[in-house]
């Protein structure tokens, strides 16, 4: 059976893979991800399946703008009806409190129940090296401490972050705060792209409050095998 905390990326082109995926990993998962790669290719549809189908949906399309902008387009995403959306947290505390003023009241007018919105903090593939080569002024850990603490202070509900900060970030914005960790590698899967990674009982035993895992699953030569092994790895923690 499903465990909520799972959220399987949907990193895939079309709406014919989509839709061969959900039915292959059937009830096992409740919870999925609609990134940039399926929204781009296929629109809004890929959402309106997923919750056709009584799924839980994590709409992620970074939205990084200034304030207005921001406030505009997470209006006209809110109508999807998605769980979970992400803005970029490095938007700025304006940014922020646009974005989640914007959605509380469109959801208000439509009568739907808001979606959670999560600040993504210092996306996953960045290792100290490559922090600091973007100008990091902070070492990365406390940046994405910064972030994550600007980020409840504007009222959103969450943060992207990796499973290394998930720590430290319960610690100081407490146990009702959403922390999403994708850089998720079960011992099986290959490490790709990451550079910031925890197997899945890791990151729970961290902190997180949800796990994001695409490749380890998608790319898995069994894909229902694959969500079977994490959800035993996760049993009892
Ligand atoms: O916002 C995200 O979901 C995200 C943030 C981040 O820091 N790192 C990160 O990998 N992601 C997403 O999480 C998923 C990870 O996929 P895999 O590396 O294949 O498990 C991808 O869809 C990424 O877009």
């Amino acid at each position: 059976m499903a465990d909520n905390r799972i959220i399987a990326a949907l990193d895939v082109h079309s709406l014919d893979d989509m839709q061969r995926i959900v039915k292959m990993l059937g009830e096992n998962i409740s919870f999925y991800k609609v990134g940039m790669e399926l929204f781009y290719s296929a629109g809004p549809d890929s959402v309106r399946y997923l919750k056709d189908q009584g799924k839980k949906v994590f709409l992620d399309l970074k939205v990084h703008d200034i304030p207005n902008t921001v406030d505009q387009s997470l209006r006209a995403l809110v109508r999807l009806g998605a769980d979970f959306m992400t803005l970029h947290g490095t938007g700025g505390e304006a940014m922020m409190l646009a974005a989640a003023e914007a959605v509380k009241n469109e959801a208000e007018k439509l009568q739907i129940s808001s979606p959670q919105l999560l600040a993504v903090t210092v996306l996953t593939s960045f290792d100290e090296r490559s922090w600091q080569q973007v100008g990091g002024a902070v070492p990365l850990k406390d940046a994405v401490k910064r972030l994550a603490i600007l980020a409840k202070k504007s009222g959103i509900d969450g943060v992207v972050a990796s499973p290394h900060e998930a720590m430290d970030i319960r610690k100081c914005c407490g146990d009702d705060f959403l922390i999403v960790t994708p850089g998720i590698r079960p011992a099986f899967a290959q490490i790709n792209d990451q550079k910031r990674i925890a197997t899945p009982a890791q990151a729970l035993l961290c902190g997180a409050s949800h796990l994001v895992i695409g490749r380890p699953i998608m790319k898995a030569s069994d894909p229902a095998l694959a969500v079977e092994k994490i959800i035993e790895e996760i049993q009892g923690v």
